[in-house]
């Protein structure tokens, strides 16, 4: 579990990040959204501690990451795995030696034991006939996969993925999407996306931090949001009059299955807090 105290971040006389809380849980695709510029970007950084904060803390499973020496920071980021948004393979490396590299760094065992956890990464993500091919040699969504099975080799207990569908088509997207949440859920992962993609906030936004100016404008889950009444939230995700109507014809399938009952208690569940 990754919680955030109220966190602020400034360059200068600018305040980028203007006290955000919140907490990320773990088994959870945990979105952070917003427009550009709106702080995504520096949030993560924060997090996993690319950036100070000036206030605020971000505690790692109950643990202040903020108040931490370099070394305590160093075990922490050690269960850390990142998803680059171009996927920062080397390019001089084999697909294998790409995803053996965290291992090499980091990892214990013997040359055998890496091995065979790579295979296994490799396998996982469905890419074992790759193993010998060369970044090159290989397509966009299957570049992101390698990086997936980078990011994993460790057994991380938190993921962070930038922009994960950057330059993919939308159903290589949802693959990646798929692959990532069922990860997520396999290994209780608390897993961090920041995104701009719409189909990864309908498909696995468990749970989804919404900013709007270094404000955490609104919080909930993608079933959530099609309920939403936050002005700023909706004209951010439904902005195109397509998707306004498919929001609505979305709220009348819910009401003709009577699942609003269900939305409507938890609503008022919500506003009796
Ligand atoms: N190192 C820095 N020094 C000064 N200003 C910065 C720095 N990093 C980010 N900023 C500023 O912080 C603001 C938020 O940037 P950030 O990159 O977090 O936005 P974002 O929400 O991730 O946008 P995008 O979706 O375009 O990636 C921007 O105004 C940016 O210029």
């Amino acid at each position: 579990m990754i919680e955030l105290q109220n966190i602020r971040k400034g360059f200068g006389e600018k305040e980028i990040l203007k006290g955000v809380s919140t907490i990320m849980e773990p088994g959870k695709v945990n979105l952070i959204i917003g427009s550009s510029g709106s702080g995504k970007t520096v949030m993560m950084k924060c997090i996993v501690g690319l950036m100070n904060v000036d206030s605020g803390k971000v505690l790692y499973d109950n643990q202040d990451f903020t108040a931490m020496e370099e070394k305590e920071k160093k075990t922490i980021r050690q269960e850390i795995g990142m998803l680059f948004q171009g996927s920062a393979l080397f390019d001089s490396m084999t697909v294998e030696q790409n995803v053996m590299f965290p291992l090499d760094m980091f990892g214990t065992g013997t040359l055998k034991e890496k091995k065979a956890r790579v295979e296994e990464c490799l396998e996982r993500v469905q890419l074992k006939e790759a193993a010998k091919k060369f970044p090159a040699e290989i397509s966009g969504g299957m570049k992101k996969r390698v990086g997936i099975a980078r990011a994993i080799v460790l057994n991380p207990k938190y993921l962070f993925c930038d922009e994960p569908n950057s330059g993919l088509d939308p159903q290589t997207s949802l693959l990646i999407d798929k692959l990532i949440t069922e990860l997520t859920k396999e290994y209780n992962i608390t897993t961090v996306i920041n995104t701009h993609d719409m189909n990864t906030v309908m498909e696995s936004g468990d749970h989804i931090v919404y900013m709007y100016q270094g404000q955490k404008q609104w919080e909930g889950s993608n079933k959530d949001i099609v309920f939403s009444k936050d002005q700023k939230l909706n004209d951010f995700i439904f902005a195109s009059e397509f998707l306004r109507e498919a929001k609505e014809m979305r709220q009348l399938e819910m009401f003709k299955d009577g699942k609003w009952r269900e939305q409507l208690k938890k609503e008022q569940g919500k506003e009796g807090k």
